[in-house]
């Protein structure tokens, strides 16, 4: 029996089901209330290591430990500096370190208590210490309520492209508390909401229609905003169900992924362009490309450009501060997508909105003149 200290006055369970390594995505306000009675119901007697970065240590830290020693839960915290550039081999070293001098064992936790970059760092080290640990994701970002939190997808960044070290280690329980986003910069709202829109434009045309009618009170807030994280959630559990480890269509979330990574990975991995602006940017860009290719037609393209436009997002190239790689660079950030077999490129394409298909086998020349001339070179 679960008791949490403080009730939350709604809440949206959102099942993955993954078998073996089925979890539950727990979303609404104060949710994070029965992080403790939650953990101590699958885990008796667990002790955990929270990893966090600075931002959210200082508006969440003292409250999340505070919740778990109410549930007489030990814990001890991790904390990284913020931004993309912590999901690196030297914080991956340092992370682990940490939870080894934390004496986490095997029957412990690790609590990723952050946006994606947290969540991505702390799957990995929990998937690797000691061979496996089970861990928590208790997201605080909106993109990471939406996406990253949900699937399993774990890792670090590399020179060479986004993401290419890393597992798939799913996590144990999600706890999605809406009242977080409260502290969330607006700019990084804005960049989670890119992946929110993703979940239309792949596979929901309704919730995309939904979404340009509704955006405003997604960004203000309340039932609306509790509504798209759902509908996103659902979504993303329901592809990861039918294949958790991207051997099919799960690489339909990798829309705008794949011209976004090379763009993040050109930017450095810094402040100057977000995860969820790349892949924004990616989206129209696929979308664009795929008008190219001859596979759509009507307004879809001036729609989704004009929607994540006036959602405060980045839809052309000379949007990115400081500007992109030459197309060499980005071609051989391209060949590095994990998409990649054999050098053939895959890309996510579209035959329309909610209408998005995996297509192997994409001719590289015709990737390279399209990117030229969205650069203007
Ligand atoms: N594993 C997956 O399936 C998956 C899916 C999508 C994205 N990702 C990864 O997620 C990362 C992006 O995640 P993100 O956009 O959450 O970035 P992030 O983790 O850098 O968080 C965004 C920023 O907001 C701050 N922040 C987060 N929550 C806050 C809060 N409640 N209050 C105040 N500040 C807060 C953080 O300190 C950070 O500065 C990328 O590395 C991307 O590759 C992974
Ligand atoms: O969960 C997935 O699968 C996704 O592709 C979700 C993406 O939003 C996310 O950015 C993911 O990390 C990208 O995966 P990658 O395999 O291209 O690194
Ligand atoms: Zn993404």
């Amino acid at each position: 029996m679960i008791a949490p200290q403080r009730q939350p006055a709604t809440e949206t369970i959102v099942p993955v089901a993954l078998g073996e390594r089925a979890y539950d995505i727990v979303i609404g306000r104060d949710t994070i209330e029965t992080l403790g009675a939650r953990i101590k119901a699958l885990r008796p007697g667990a002790r955990v290591a929270i990893l966090t970065d600075e931002n959210v240590a200082r508006a969440h830290l003292d409250n999340v430990t505070a919740i778990l020693t109410a549930s007489g839960i030990e814990a001890t915290p991790i904390v990284v500096a913020p931004g993309e550039g912590s999901k690196s081999y030297k914080n991956f070293e340092t992370v682990c370190e940490a939870i080894i001098a934390a004496r986490i064992e095997r029957n412990d936790l690790v609590v990723a208590l952050g946006g994606g970059v947290i969540g991505d760092l702390a799957g990995f080290a929990a998937a690797s210490v000691r061979r496996g640990l089970d861990f928590v994701q208790v997201p605080t970002s909106l993109l990471a309520m939406v996406d990253s939190s949900v699937g399993g997808k774990t890792g670090i960044n590399s020179r060479h492209g986004k993401n290419l070290i890393g597992a798939f280690h799913q996590p144990i329980l999600v706890i999605a508390d809406t009242a977080v986003l409260d502290t969330l910069p607006e700019r990084e709202f804005r960049a989670g909401y890119a992946e929110v829109a993703k979940y239309g434009l792949l596979g929901d045309a309704d919730f995309f229609t939904w979404l340009e009618t509704n955006w405003r009170d997604v960004y203000a807030g309340g039932a609306a905003r509790e509504h798209a994280i759902a509908v996103s959630c659902r979504a993303k559990a329901a592809i990861v169900a039918r294949d958790e480890r991207e051997t099919g269509d799960r690489a339909l979330l990798n829309l705008g992924h794949t011209f976004g990574h090379a763009f993040e990975a050109g930017a450095g991995y810094s402040q100057r362009l977000l995860h969820g602006e790349a892949v924004a940017l990616g989206c129209v860009l696929a979308f664009e490309f795929s008008e190219r290719q001859g596979l759509l037609g009507g307004n879809s393209v001036s729609r989704v450009r004009a929607h994540l436009a006036e959602a405060g997002l980045p839809t052309k190239i000379n949007d990115v501060q400081g500007g992109v790689p030459d197309v060499d660079r980005l071609m051989e950030l391209i060949a590095q997508d994990k998409k990649v077999k054999r050098g053939k490129l895959t890309f996510i394409l579209v035959r329309g909105v909610g209408q998005a298909f995996v297509a192997n086998d994409v001719d590289p020349a015709a990737i390279r003149a399209f990117l030229a001339e969205k650069r203007g070179s």
